[in-house]
Order: structure tokens, then sequence, then C-alpha cells
């Protein structure tokens, strides 16, 4: 049974309640047209795993006057919804609302993608993909329609596939259209290179790039601790330089979110933060550079006509994708970049859009 979980629900007068409570100053006035505030609204659609730590790590993160949460699962939905007001008290004011329709998303600044089927363990991200394109094409126009200026930040997998397919059913222009890609892959990779070089991950810069999946590229010819490019300063001091090493913990990245699932069934936290992180990029217009799934024809010799998705670093504003860096890469890493562009593009291939 639906139950009631706010004041008015239960037929308290919100707005006599209010106005008996807190009396106008006696020559008080409404606020300045000028001094408003245009409000923020994020939507989250698929309230799992993934859906929900991003949402919880956007509420921390004060960013958003409004979150509206999307499920197929009206019990679970609304259960969600109602644990997280909860801690309305030790929170930022957010108005938090929920639906299993996608009207609930109108007026949306950005809305984040994270509905549909998730690997089992051993299971590859590409192999979700027909499952969760037809969940696409029943999610994507409605939110296009509902939000037309907003931006598309997508998350299900396989992501880079997924934010080609929304390019394609929203007919937003690839500036707005953004996967969440190898932003997860490269905290990843910092964590994992901060470990063995003892520092901290804030510390080292260094990106993996492609797809975010088993083609996934490490640029280590970039790679630095506190603007120290590492592999040019371990070869001048003539220190070891040990590139088995290296491939370890590239093959760790690649294996990091099959060794989450085989334990505990999904990945969510990384994700959650990862997410956050980009959502405060963009909507509070930051100009920082994150590796996101953009559209990459033309890039590092992607065939012009290649309409291929993949992570790049990528400088994240109010509008979007404000531009792509053009990378140095060596003749192996754009090699390889490119192979994982050939994987996606023939994966894109197989769709009818
Ligand atoms: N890009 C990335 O780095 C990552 C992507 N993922 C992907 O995120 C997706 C979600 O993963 P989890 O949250 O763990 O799965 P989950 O199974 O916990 O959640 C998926 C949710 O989508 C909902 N859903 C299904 N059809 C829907 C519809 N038509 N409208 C609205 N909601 C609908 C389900 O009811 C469910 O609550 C998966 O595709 C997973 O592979 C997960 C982790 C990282
Ligand atoms: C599941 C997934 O894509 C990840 O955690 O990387």
């Amino acid at each position: 049974m639906k139950k009631a979980s706010s004041l008015s629900e239960l037929g308290f007068d919100a707005e006599g309640a209010s106005s008996g409570f807190f009396r106008p100053v006696a020559d008080g006035g409404s606020t300045p047209t000028s001094h408003r505030r245009r409000l923020t609204k994020i939507s989250v659609i698929g309230a799992g795993n993934v859906g929900m730590a991003i949402a919880q790590t956007i509420l921390t993160r004060d960013m958003a006057d409004e979150i509206a949460l999307v499920d197929a699962v009206p019990d679970k939905l609304r259960g969600e919804m109602l644990d997280l007001q909860h801690a309305a008290a030790f929170l930022p004011r957010v108005r938090l609302v929920s639906d299993t329709d996608l009207a609930v998303t109108r007026g949306s600044d950005l809305a984040i993608v994270t509905a549909g089927a998730r690997q089992i363990p051993g299971e590859s991200r590409l192999n979700l993909l027909q499952r969760n394109v037809a969940l696409f094409r029943k999610i994507v126009p409605a939110l296009a329609e509902h939000s037309p200026e907003a931006l598309l930040l997508i998350v299900s997998n396989p992501v880079d596939v997924l934010t080609y397919v929304a390019w394609k059913l929203s007919g937003f222009p690839a500036s707005r259209v953004i996967g969440s890609g190898t932003n997860l892959d490269s905290s990843r990779f910092r964590f994992l290179l901060a470990e063995h070089l003892q520092v901290n991950a804030q510390d080292v810069q260094a990106y993996m790039v492609g797809e975010h999946g088993d083609s996934s590229v490490a640029i280590w010819s970039s790679m630095s601790v506190a603007g120290m490019p590492v592999l040019k300063s371990l070869r001048e001091s003539h220190q070891s330089f040990d590139e088995e090493a290296l491939e370890g913990i590239r093959r760790a990245v690649v294996d990091s979110a099959y060794e989450v699932i085989s334990l505990k069934g999904y990945t969510s936290w990384a994700i959650g933060y990862s997410v956050a992180s980009l959502a405060a990029s963009l909507l509070r217009d930051q100009h920082r550079i994150h590796p996101v799934s953009v559209l990459a024809s033309g890039f590092h010799g992607i065939p012009q006509d290649h309409e291929v998705f993949l992570s790049l670093p990528a400088r994240l504003g109010r509008a979007g994708v404000l531009g792509v860096a053009e990378m140095e890469l060596t003749e192996e890493e754009a090699r390889r970049l490119r192979r994982s562009a050939k994987t996606l593009w023939e994966n894109c291939q197989l769709l009818d859009l």
C-alpha cells in the first residue's frame, strides 16, 4: 500500500503551516527577479546499485536543487527515495522526487542513465548490448522530449556504444551526450600507480583512454607525478624500469571490475564518485579535464566516417564537451587506441538506428 511521505500527503496544509510559523517582516516583498537563482535539476534513470550510489554522492556534494529518480520497479524506487529523504537533517536542502514515468524528469539540466542489465560474474560489458539498446529505445527519446536542453550522461554498459545509441536516439548535438567512459578506469589506474609509487592518487596524472572495458589503453608516455614525467625520469636516472610491473598495473585496471563483480556482485561506490565528479564539472562549468566517452571521429587516425564514441581527455563545462585534448601518443598507444575504436565501431554497426 502506498503510504504518505510528506505532511501535505498526510493532510497538513503546507502553506498554512508555514505562514503560521514564520511571519514576513513588516515591509517584506518578494525576492527581486535579479536575485533569483536558476534551480538545478538532475535526473537519475535507474535506481539500482549504480544509480543510488550516484544519487547519494551528488546529494552530499550539494550540486542540485532537485533530484528526480526513475526506475521500472515502483516499490524499490519509493523505498530508495524515502531512505534518502530520511537523511534530510544531515544534508543540504534538496527536493527529491521519484516516479516510474519519465515525465518526472521534465526540465532536467543533467540526465544520468544507469538503467539496464549489468554483467554477471565473468561476462563482458559488450555482451549486454542488445538488452540495453532495447531499453534505451524506450528511455532516451522520452528523456529528450522532456528535457530538450539537458546534458545526457550515459553510465549503463557497454557505455561507449550506448553513448553512441543515446546520441542517435536523442538527436542532441554530440557535445551534450557524454559517456562516463574511462573516468572510472583512470581513477583505478591512478590508485594502483599511487600504491606502486607510494604517493597520493590525487598527485598522479595518468589516463586510461579508449573503450571502458577490455580494450582500454593505458597512456604511459604522459604519466606524471607532481608534474614530473615518470617514465622519462626513471629512464634518465638509470633506475630499474620494470615493464612487467607496469603491464601488471594495466592488467589489474582492466580486471578491476571483473574482480569486484565476482566478489560483491556489482560495482557501485567508485562509479558513484566518478559520475558525481563529472556532474560537478559539467553543471558548475569547471572546465576540468576528464577522460570521458566523446565522439572521436578524426582523432588519432580514427576514420572521419566512423562515428565512434570512446574516451579521450575532454574539457567539460556547462555546455557539455567544450573540447578534446590532442594528446601526444606513442605509435603503440595510437595503434591500441585505433584497435579499441575498431572494436567499438564494429559493435555500433550491428545496430539498426
Ligand atoms: N560505466 C561504468 O563505469 C559502469 C557502468 N555500470 C553499468 O550500470 C548499469 C546498472 O548497474 P547496476 O545499478 O549495478 O544494476 P541494477 O540491476 O542494480 O540496476 C539497474 C536498474 O535499472 C532499472 N531499470 C530497468 N529497466 C528500466 C526502465 N525501463 N526504466 C527505468 N529503470 C529501469 C532496474 O529496475 C534496476 O533497478 C549496468 O549496465 C552496469 O553494467 C556499472 C558500473 C560502472
Ligand atoms: C561494471 C563496470 O563497468 C565497472 O565497474 O567498470
